[in-house]
């Protein structure tokens, strides 16, 4: 089953602290849109790509599509104040898709194996993502004390790619606009429509670059995928 992708990358990387658009830092001399880019180039099912940038970043993005021939950019669409508004920006420069993937541009190793299983599921059942199950001890903490233990034992995080049959997501994107409903993740306003969305186990290097440790981990990960 072939896809579409959105790649919101129209961040200010806050808490990377960077200095610049943490996408454009680079790992191992590639800036990390472009590592995140390159799983999508080499997936046969990808039929094409819709970045989301801010607009002010449109040429050095441009430049670097063109230097590292990257091809199935279709469009550079600019982004909004949140990643929602950006992927809703995203889906809509998108016309004839079925199956559409929202990745993170700051997810740069997620892995076409675990890509190919999310579509799989999500043409059976309209709507999944990649999540990996919580491996520490969860608090909830009020006021800098622990009101109680969380039972972990049905907790999972998710990651992004986040999977939809087009039509499901664009109605959530709109419906959470009307309502002025804002998620973190673009599963979440699937779920307050009432739709079921799917988990897919993922993989712990599936990292999001986040804040600045992030980096060390994506070092590790580029080392230990070089030696194998
Ligand atoms: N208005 C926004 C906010 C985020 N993103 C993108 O969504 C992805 C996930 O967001 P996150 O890691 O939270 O990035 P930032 O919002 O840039 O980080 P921060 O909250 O630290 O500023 C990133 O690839 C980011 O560029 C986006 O396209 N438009
Ligand atoms: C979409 C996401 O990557 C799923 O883990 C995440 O929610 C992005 O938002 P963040 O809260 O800004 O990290």
């Amino acid at each position: 089953m072939n896809y579409h992708v959105v790649i919101p990358a129209a961040g200010q990387g806050k808490r990377m602290n960077a200095g610049m658009n943490k996408q454009f830092i680079e790992l191992e001399g590639i800036p990390v849109i472009i590592h995140t880019l390159r799983v999508f180039e080499r997936d046969v099912l990808c039929q094409g790509i819709v970045l989301v940038i801010n607009d002010q970043e449109r040429e050095q993005f441009a430049h670097m599509l063109h230097r590292f021939g990257i091809k199935k950019v279709n469009v550079l669409v600019s982004g909004g104040e949140e990643r929602q508004q950006s992927v809703y920006n995203g889906l809509k420069a998108l016309n004839d898709a079925d199956i559409v993937l929202i990745h993170d541009g700051a997810r740069p190793f997620v892995t076409v194996k675990k890509i190919h299983e999310l579509v799989q599921v999500t043409a059976e059942t309209g709507a999944a993502v990649l999540a990996v199950p919580v491996k520490d001890t969860m608090k909830q903490v009020i006021d800098g004390h622990i009101q109680k233990t969380v039972d972990r034992s049905s907790l999972w995080a998710v990651q992004t790619p986040q999977a939809f049959s087009m039509p499901l997501i664009l109605d959530a994107h709109e419906r959470a606009k009307k309502e002025q409903f804002i998620g973190t993740d673009d599963a979440s306003l699937v779920e307050r429509i009432g739709q079921r969305v799917a988990i897919v186990e993922g993989e712990y290097t599936n990292i999001k670059l986040t804040t600045p440790e992030d980096l060390l981990f994506a070092e590790a990960i580029l080392r230990a995928r070089g030696d194998q």
